[in-house]
């Protein structure tokens, strides 16, 4: 099985069908600490990162929106002092799809490198 921080997001507009429960479960369990939750109806996937000030949650930020730019596919950041929190779901199917697991698993890898 391919490592989903490898895979690269393909386009989606909409003509795609959400991630079924059980492609959840199976992408779910290959991620640490990401929470699914539930907003009006809409799965998506949460995380919250800590870090030690404002400043590394912005370069972190930051670096996570440059990947989203790369991949087309683009995440909810919020970022306050000593936390980020990154919520991925795709827009245009009001739900989730791979392409959210593969950018939570890119995520957790530029963690890993800052
Ligand atoms: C045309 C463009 O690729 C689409 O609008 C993309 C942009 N980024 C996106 N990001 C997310 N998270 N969901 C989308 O449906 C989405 N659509």
């Amino acid at each position: 099985m391919t490592d989903l921080k490898q895979q690269k997001c393909v386009p989606c507009e909409g003509n795609v069908p959400a991630a079924t429960d059980s492609e959840i479960q199976e992408y779910k369990s290959q991620l640490s600490d990401w929470n699914l939750i539930d907003i009006e109806g809409e799965k998506r996937l949460e995380k919250v990162y800590k870090f030690p000030d404002f400043k590394s949650a912005v370069t972190f930020t930051n670096a996570v929106g440059d990947e989203a730019e790369k991949q087309g596919h683009h995440p909810a950041l919020l970022t306050e002092w000593g936390k980020v929190t990154v919520t991925w779901w795709t827009h245009a199917i009001r739900g989730l799809h791979k392409n959210d697991f593969i950018m939570a698993a890119k995520t957790d890898e530029i963690k890993q490198s800052l």
